[in-house]
């Protein structure tokens, strides 16, 4: 990842209707052999270009051969993290926690960018099992357009907006409970901070909202993904290639039915007006609609990855539901089907990767490891 860092010359490109964006200037903090490392822009040490002499770098080097990756030279750093954005995809959330966690205070704050729902419990369970010890929990979700064109090379799609919002730190034990709390109780100053910064960043129109509405925001998005997302990925098909077909229309219609018998019934909900209505089958389905066509030519985050021979974020969407469903009594065998099917056709284009020969349960389990953060 750090020497891919100094192949695109330590610069993040944001490309708008066309044009590129050049932003430099970062700092970094690398993980190796165990190791923080910490690697500022100008390193003092080496005096590399001035400010204006490292634009002009960039914009006139081709971006393939990079300086050498060795990091054991500059300072280790074990500083403690007051604000962190997890970005990275659902499943790979505790991975990448996992060699920051000692640098996290219950004064430090995480903010998670994901796809899906059910991290927390995950992060909890696996990185924080001391509730005492546990950082603040914010979490965003975002409807802006990106692609990815190459590593640190993005293409912005669509403007959307960042919600933002304070997360209970346990949803386990009486969630209903901890919603309640999580209201009461103020912001902690490192979630201000993070909070503030980002709202007053005009490109991400972000807004801060309180737990309840928060998890309503996800959840209405968690409905949209959990139609969107599995089905364009089963059938390899864009997202708008999903309308304006009766079998379709049927399927979406059943899973949503599920998943509005699902959300309504979670305690965290109860007595939340106008709940039966907002994921009512009927407005899921139209939101759902919007959706598809608003990002109808897009190819959704799941069939990238199942493109991609990634794990995909399918366990924290409609296995998400089937595990909410579980506790509430609520079998949601479409739903279930959904997550097996998406596994499977993972497992399938692993396969045709590997040259179309059945894998060995040892093989298989090789290439499941394989994958990187
Ligand atoms: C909105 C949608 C379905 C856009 O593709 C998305 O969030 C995703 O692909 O994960």
């Amino acid at each position: 990842m750090y020497e891919r860092w100094l192949q695109r010359k330590q610069t993040i490109r944001l490309m708008t209707n066309g044009s590129d964006d050049n932003k430099t200037g970062f700092d970094v903090n690398v993980w190796d052999n165990e190791t923080w490392y910490s690697i500022p822009y100008y390193d003092e040490r080496h005096p590399r270009l001035s400010p204006e002499e490292q634009e002009e770098y960039n914009s006139q080097l081709e971006l393939d051969d990079a300086p050498s990756a060795e990091v054991d030279n500059f300072g280790t750093d074990d500083e403690k993290i007051e604000c962190l954005i997890v970005a990275t995809k659902a499943p790979l959330t505790v991975k990448a926690l996992a060699p920051v966690s000692h640098r996290l205070t219950p004064d430090s704050t995480i903010l998670f960018l994901q796809n899906g729902m059910g991290v927390i419990d995950e992060v909890n369970e696996k990185i924080f099992p001391d509730a005492s010890l546990r950082p603040h929990y914010l979490q965003g979700i975002i409807s802006h357009g990106v692609k990815m064109k190459k590593p640190f090379h993005i293409e912005y799609t669509g403007l959307g907006t960042t919600i933002i919002g304070k997360l209970p730190s346990s949803t386990t034990a009486d969630v209903k409970r901890t919603y309640a709390e999580s209201l009461e109780t103020g912001w902690a100053p490192s979630s201000k901070y993070l909070a503030r910064t980002l709202t007053l960043t005009p490109p991400l129109v972000a807004v801060a909202k309180p737990p309840i509405s928060l998890l309503q925001s996800q959840l209405e998005k968690l409905a949209m993904n959990c139609v969107i997302n599995p089905l364009t990925a089963i059938l390899d098909v864009k997202n708008g290639e999903l309308l304006y077909n009766y079998h379709m229309t049927r399927t979406m219609r059943m899973l949503l039915a599920e998943i509005s018998t699902v959300i309504c019934a979670l305690p965290e909900l109860d007595g939340v007006p106008g709940v039966k209505e907002r994921f009512s089958t009927e407005r899921l389905k139209t939101l759902v609609v919007k959706l598809a066509n608003a990002t109808a030519a897009n190819t959704s985050s799941m069939l990238q990855d199942v493109h991609a021979l990634k794990t995909t974020e399918i366990e924290y969407i409609n296995g998400y539901i089937v595990r909410r469903g579980d506790e509430l009594g609520i079998r949601c065998a479409l739903n279930y089907m959904m997550v097996q099917l998406v596994l499977g056709r993972t497992h399938i284009s692993k396969l045709r990767e590997a040259g179309a020969m059945p894998l060995s349960p040892l093989e298989a389990e090789e290439m499941e490891g394989e994958e990187g953060l």
